[in-house]
């Protein structure tokens, strides 16, 4: 304000004629040429400043050219005679009009072309504010009128006293002064115009920073949003999987609730059972008692019967010897009688008086014979008698032998009944030891469930952490950008605003114009009209082009989008390729192919969970964090603790698949103790914690199935064995053969080995698996260790045969797939083994090392590979001779303290995936008639 008032004094100073300098108006010389435009308006606020200084100047002026017709002058064509009549008045009014349309219209673009300056808040201007155009216009014009009415102000004073000569000079220095004035303001213009210039590059350079900044912040909005959406879809499938865990860990708490439940009530019904053995074994141990009471009394009866018997019998001989005796004597008697009869009758006459005396002897023998047939009668009857008492005693006896055969029968009886309910007593230990294995399954299945829910939760934990800290840096950046956007918003709309102010004061500023210049000159207000129409067009295509500008940037920012969604599934493919190329570089090489898996934490492992490894994002590579450095390994799939069993079947199956297609296929678990093998190859359950094998027999199944619509028949079989302390047991045995030593033999045939004895399952269904692995799970070693609960104390080898013939094509394929989990590596300080453990141990760790010098022998290409050193290479020599395909897969711990442990089999691991073992043979032969 203060500048322009100073700029319209000295432009007065430098204008005011010599005339008027003597009207008093002041005396000294013009110094320097007016810079009517070199200043900018310092702000929207210095816009009113030339309404305020500019407007009654021309009220003034208006005021006076109305006096001066007033003075008598009419309106119209006069007005230009009457002018130059009155002098100074008619110049002042061109002199106006003439300065202000000499404001070129290229300074009035220019200003507004400054507008994206300001909105982006890197205006090159000095001041850094908003150069309104058209008020600049009126700014730089005021100084002008304002001048214009200084001058003509004394001259009109001065009119009245000069003659016409007079008066022609002062226009003629009027005029030349106007000239003058002219030529500046056309160098003004020029000035102005190079302004433009440099502003419309500015404008270009502002504009493409803007669309660099807007690029940026798409660039970044895009990346948010990519990785929100990435993070949002990855915590929704950790959730889901979650829900699933946790869905199956209700089902197999229900299952657990069930299984225990079940076993209460089998308890329940033992003990009762139990109860009702003892009770009937103090029944029967009762009836024994009582039996052999009875027993001692009968036999005590029978012994006094027999006395009675044999004191009867003795009796009945002494009287049937008093009998004979009696008959003896009887009949000498009765010969003696006979005699005497003799001797009487021949002696009858001679002894008549004797006959007498013998008649009496007689008849006194007679009632003797008498008295002893009364007496052997009584004899008679005692000996019936005691015959009697004694068919009484057998039949007393005989009763109590059918008495003792009764107790005998109901003690047959009883024993019987013992027997059944000790055999349905040795049933229910059966199964009780059956239910005990399921709940120990159910109970390790509960753990890996809780262990794998628990890391879910982990990196949920962690994910949503990083989300945060993410979402947190995009907010920061987001608001950031909302700041500078807000601020170039509010920038733009105070320019907006500057510019409807400065508009609307334009508008009111040109209808003022209008008005007064319609009646002094309509060309000259045509002509600036023109140049505020021309300045408004120019700001309209101005506006346009930024507008076109935005445009186009945001096309851009959806071409690059875009191409940004195209890159990545470029990427995605690529990473696809590149990792079927991997496997069919191995695959030709005939390399073990080698996944590395890290197990969750269990609550076993203690209260730290800070883990020893990280998986990479790209599922290849991992790093084992030992002391403050890290050892970085790859392997053909690294799984991180929360890769479930189903993901790592995905991965294998291919494997599987080969099995079916008629190769040998080994796939082998190896790792520490409690590294998760036998969850990895067997895993616990029927559900979602399946391992390797119950998945692969489902794929054969499926895969069998379906190729039997293309004119394949099947037929599997399986096994399974163990080798346990070098010694070799099937553990599909029968009861009676369980833990028998079986023998690995060379087949001449093919160069492979076989277990002769070994028991072969065929396997028509899932289900049959389930059977067969109970069965396997009962037989086969586990103790408890100090790193392990259920620690497998061998090696064990599920075999599963394949034959497929075509009929029609009168071919036969015949896979084999073993799947094998190794006992685990241990340090007897850590798993605390002492006695049979021990021994064990030593047998796992000396057979391990073994492992370890075949693939070492393989990896270095030496002539001899040592198989025959252990059972266990001795068995899979087939598998890793060159055969066919193997896969490993390293089971890792991730806690601290197995670190070395881990160290170890990643490095083992390392040297297995650099072994090769040539490309793998299919078995693939021509049907004879023993393939029927
Ligand atoms: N990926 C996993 N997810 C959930 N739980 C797991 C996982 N891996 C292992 N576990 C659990 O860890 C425990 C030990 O695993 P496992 O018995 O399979 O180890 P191992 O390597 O076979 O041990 P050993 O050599 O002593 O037999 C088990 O309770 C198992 O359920």
């Amino acid at each position: 304000m203060a500048t322009s008032s100073k700029r319209q004094r000295e432009a007065i100073e430098q204008l005011t004629i010599p005339g008027a300098r003597d009207d008093g108006d002041g005396s000294a010389p013009p110094s320097k040429s007016p810079n009517l435009g070199s200043g900018r308006l310092a702000g929207v606020s210095s816009l009113k400043q030339p309404k305020r200084s500019g407007l009654p100047v021309l009220k003034a002026v208006k005021a006076r050219s109305n006096q001066d017709e007033n003075d008598g002058e009419p309106n119209g064509q006069k007005r230009a005679g009457a002018g130059k009549r009155r002098g100074p008045g008619v110049p002042a009014t061109r002199i106006g009009i003439r300065a202000t349309s000499a404001i070129p219209a290229p300074a009035m673009v220019s200003t507004v072309v400054d507008e994206p300056e300001s909105i982006n808040g890197t205006n090159g201007s000095t001041t850094g504010e908003p150069l309104p155009a058209i008020a600049t216009v009126f700014e730089r014009a005021m100084p002008s009128l304002g001048l214009i009415d200084e001058v003509a102000k004394p001259r009109r004073g001065k009119a009245k006293q000069f003659d016409h000569k007079g008066r022609l000079e002062e226009q003629r220095a009027v005029l030349a002064d106007l000239r003058g004035l002219l030529r500046r303001l056309e160098e003004e213009g020029k000035a102005f115009q190079l302004e433009a210039v440099k502003l419309d590059q500015a404008v270009v350079l502002h504009m493409s920073l803007a669309n660099q900044d807007l690029a940026r912040y798409k660039e970044s909005e895009g990346v948010r949003s990519d990785a929100v959406t990435g993070l949002q879809a990855q915590v929704d499938e950790l959730k889901r999987s979650l829900e699933a865990a946790l869905k199956e860990k209700e089902a197999f708490q229900k299952q657990a609730q069930e299984a225990s439940l079940k076993l209460q009530e089998e308890l329940t019904a033992k003990v009762t059972l139990s109860t009702q053995k003892s009770e009937v074994a103090s029944q029967l141990e009762q009836l024994r008692s009582e039996h052999d009471m009875r027993v001692t009394v009968l036999t005590t009866e029978k012994t006094q019967l027999a006395s009675q018997r044999d004191a009867a019998t003795a009796e009945l001989a002494l009287v049937r010897a008093q009998l004979a005796r009696k008959d003896e004597d009887t009949s000498g008697t009765l010969q003696s009688m006979r005699e005497m009869q003799a001797f009487a009758m021949s002696t009858n006459e001679r002894l008549t008086t004797e006959n007498k005396v013998l008649a009496e002897k007689l008849a006194a023998l007679e009632s003797s014979t008498k008295s002893l047939e009364v007496s052997s009668s009584e004899a008679l009857s005692t000996i019936a008698r005691l015959t009697a008492e004694l068919e009484a005693s057998e039949a007393a006896k005989a009763d109590a032998v059918a008495v003792a055969k009764d107790k005998t029968e109901t003690c047959a009886a009883a024993t019987a009944e013992l027997n059944e309910s000790l055999r349905v007593a040795f049933a229910e230990k059966e199964m009780r030891q059956l239910v005990n294995v399921q709940l120990a399954d159910v109970q390790n299945e509960l753990k890996a469930v809780y262990a794998e829910s628990h890391a879910l939760r982990t990196e949920m934990q962690m994910q949503s952490t990083r989300h945060g800290d993410e979402v947190a840096k995009f907010e920061a950046r987001r608001q950031e950008l909302d700041e500078a956007r807000a601020k170039a918003v509010q920038a733009a709309a105070a320019e907006m605003e500057a510019l409807r102010e400065a508009n609307v004061s334009l508008e009111s500023e040109l209808h003022t114009w209008k008005t007064k210049w319609q009646e002094t000159q309509a060309h000259q207000n045509m002509v600036e009209m023109a140049a505020l129409c021309e300045a408004q067009r120019e700001a309209d295509v101005l506006k346009l082009r930024l507008k076109e500008a935005q445009m186009t940037g945001v096309q851009t920012m959806e071409a690059k989008d875009a191409a940004i969604a195209e890159l990545t599934a470029k990427v995605k493919e690529g990473e696809a390729l590149r990792r079927k190329l991997h496997n069919t570089i191995q695959e030709l090489r005939g390399n073990v192919r080698v996944f590395a898996r890290t197990r969750p934490f269990l609550p076993s492992d203690g209260p730290c969970t800070e883990s020893a490894i990280v998986c990479d994002v790209d599922g290849v590579s991992m790093r084992l964090k030992k002391e403050k450095e890290e050892v970085a390994f790859t392997f053909d799939r690294v799984f991180s603790p929360v890769t479930g069993q189903d993901k790592v079947f995905d991965e294998v199956a291919e494997f599987v698949q080969s099995a079916i297609d008629g190769y040998q296929v080994c796939l082998f678990s190896y790792g520490q103790t409690g590294s998760g093998k036998t969850h990895t190859m067997q895993g616990s359950g029927n559900g979602h914690m399946r391992g390797i094998i119950p998945r692969s027999i489902e794929k054969i199944i499926d895969e069998c199935a379906k190729n039997r619509e293309a004119g394949w028949r099947y037929s599997l079989q399986a096994s399974f064995l163990e080798i346990y302390n070098e010694v070799v047991r099937d553990l599909l045995a029968k009861k009676e053969d369980a833990g028998k030593p079986l023998a690995i033999k060379m087949l001449e045939k093919h160069g492979g080995v076989t277990v002769p004895d070994l028991t072969t399952v065929t396997i028509n269904a899932v289900r049959d698996v389930e059977g067969l692995m109970d069965r396997a799970s009962r037989l086969r070693s586990v103790a408890s260790t100090d790193m392990n609960e259920q620690s497998s104390r061998s090696h064990s080898v599920f075999t599963l045969y394949l034959k497929g013939v075509h009929d029609e094509q009168g071919v036969v394929l015949e896979g084999r797939l073993n799947l094998v989990d190794l006992a685990g590596s241990e340090r007897i300080s850590r798993s605390g083994a002492t006695g049979e453990r021990l021994k064990e141990a030593q047998a796992i760790n000396k057979s391990l090392s073994a492992l370890t010098d075949v693939f070492n022998a393989i990896a270095l290409k030496h002539s001899h590979v040592p198989f025959r050193n252990s059972k266990l290479t001795y068995l899979l020599q087939s598998c890793l001779s060159g055969d066919g395909k193997t896969l490993m897969m390293v089971n890792l711990s991730p806690t601290i303290e197995s670190t070395g442990e881990s160290l170890c089999s990643l490095r083992f691991a390392h040297s297995v995936n650099m072994c090769e073992l040539g490309k793998a043979k299919r078995q693939f032969k021509k049907k004879t008639d023993a393939d029927t």
